[in-house]
C-alpha cells in the first residue's frame, strides 16, 4: 500500500459520499470527494481531468441517479448517470491502472427468491432504475478488470433523502402511520458502507491477490419496512423524539410507480470471505443515526 492511499470519490453530496468524507481522518487514507458542477460523471473529459488532477490510487463511484420512481419517465437521464457515467469512471481508472469500487443495488433483483440473494442469482430488475444500475455493473466490469461492484440496499444516513428521516418527519404530529410490512430487506447505514469501502480499499491496496467481481454489502440482520419504522419510533420515542404507532400494510395498499422487490435481502458471505468485511447489525447503526438526528432535529431538512 502507498504511504497514503489516495481515494477519489465521485458524488460529493450523496449519502455514501458524505459518509466517506465524514470518516475520522487517518494518516494512511486520504479521501477526496468530487461532485457536480466540477465533476459530472456523464462528461468523460471532465472525469479524465478530475482523475488527472487528483492522481488517485483508487476510485469509488458513489454518484448515481437514485430517484427510483422518477426514473420510469426519465430513463435517458438514469442510464446516462448509472450506466454511461459509471463507464466513464471505470475507463478513467483503467487508463491509470487503478481499481474502481462501484456501488450498485438490490433492485437488480425481482424479489421473488425466498431466501437472501447471492451474487450468482439471476438478475431481473423490476424498473428503469434497477435496469440502469445493472447496465452500469456490466459496463464497469467490461471497462476495468480491477473492479469491485458492491450491491447495497435500503441506505439511510443523517443527510440526504431516506426512509429513516421520512419516518421521523411524518411522525411529527401524527399518532399512527401505515408502513409496508410485506417487503423485507437489510436497512444499511451509509456510515457503515463508508467504513466497509475503506476496509476493502485498504485490503486491495495491500494485496494483489484479490478477486474482482460483484459482492453484496449490507448491514447484518433483516427487517420489513414496518419493522424498521417501529424500531426507529421506539428509539426516537425513548429519547423524547417523534414517535408513532406503526400499522402494517401490504404493498398493494401503498402502490408506487415501480414495484419494489418483496425480498431485497442480500447474502454477504462472499464479501466476508474475500475481504474479511462484515457490516454491523442494522439496529445499532439505526439507533446511532436516530440519536444524531434528534440532537439537531435534522430530519426536517
Ligand atoms: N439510497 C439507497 O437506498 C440505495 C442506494 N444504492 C446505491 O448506493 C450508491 C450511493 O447511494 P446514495 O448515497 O444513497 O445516493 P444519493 O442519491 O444520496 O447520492 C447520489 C449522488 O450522486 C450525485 N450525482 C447524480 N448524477 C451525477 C453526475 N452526473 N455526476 C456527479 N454526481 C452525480 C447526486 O447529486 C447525489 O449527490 C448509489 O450507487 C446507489 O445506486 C443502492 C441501494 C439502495
Amino acid at each position: 500500500m502507498p504511504d497514503t492511499l489516495n481515494i477519489l470519490v465521485a458524488g460529493r453530496a450523496g449519502q455514501v459520499a458524505q459518509a466517506l468524507a465524514n470518516l475520522p481522518a487517518t494518516s494512511d487514507v486520504a479521501i477526496s470527494t468530487m461532485g457536480r458542477p466540477e465533476l459530472d460523471i456523464c462528461d468523460a473529459a471532465m472525469v479524465e481531468a478530475a482523475v488527472a488532477a487528483v492522481a488517485p490510487d483508487m476510485i469509488v463511484n458513489a454518484a448515481a441517479y437514485t430517484a427510483v420512481d422518477q426514473a420510469e419517465s426519465d430513463s435517458a437521464a438514469a442510464f446516462a448517470v448509472n450506466r454511461d457515467g459509471a463507464a466513464n469512471l471505470a475507463r478513467a481508472a483503467a487508463a491509470r491502472r487503478i481499481p474502481i469500487l462501484h456501488l450498485s443495488t438490490d433492485y437488480v433483483f425481482d424479489g421473488t427468491k425466498k431466501s437472501p440473494y447471492e451474487e450468482i442469482d439471476p438478475v431481473a430488475p423490476l424498473g428503469v432504475y434497477g435496469a440502469s444500475k445493472l447496465a452500469g455493473e456490466q459496463e464497469v466490469a467490461a471497462a476495468n478488470a480491477a473492479h469491485v461492484i458492491l450491491r447495497t440496499a435500503w441506505v439511510y444516513s443523517p443527510v440526504g433523502k431516506n426512509f429513516l428521516k421520512t419516518m421521523l418527519r411524518v411522525a411529527d404530529g401524527r399518532d399512527e402511520l401505515g408502513v409496508v410490512g410485506d417487503q423485507v430487506g437489510n436497512p444499511t447505514s451509509a456510515h457503515d458502507i463508508a467504513v466497509g469501502l475503506v476496509a476493502i480499499a485498504r485490503r486491495i491496496a495491500d494485496d494483489e491477490n484479490w478477486t474482482p467481481g460483484v459482492y453484496h454489502m449490507t448491514a447484518a440482520g433483516e427487517a420489513s419496512w414496518a419493522d424498521f419504522a417501529a424500531f426507529i419510533f421506539e428509539t426516537s420515542g425513548a429519547l423524547g423524539g417523534p414517535t408513532a404507532h406503526v400499522r402494517r400494510i401490504t404493498s398493494a395498499e401503498y402502490p408506487t410507480p415501480v414495484a419494489r422487490p418483496a425480498n431485497s435481502r442480500l447474502d454477504c458471505a462472499k464479501l466476508s470471505a474475500e475481504f474479511g468485511v462484515t457490516l454491523p447489525a442494522w439496529e445499532g447503526s439505526t439507533r446511532a443515526c436516530v440519536e444524531q438526528l434528534l440532537k439537531t432535529k435534522g430530519w426536517s431538512v
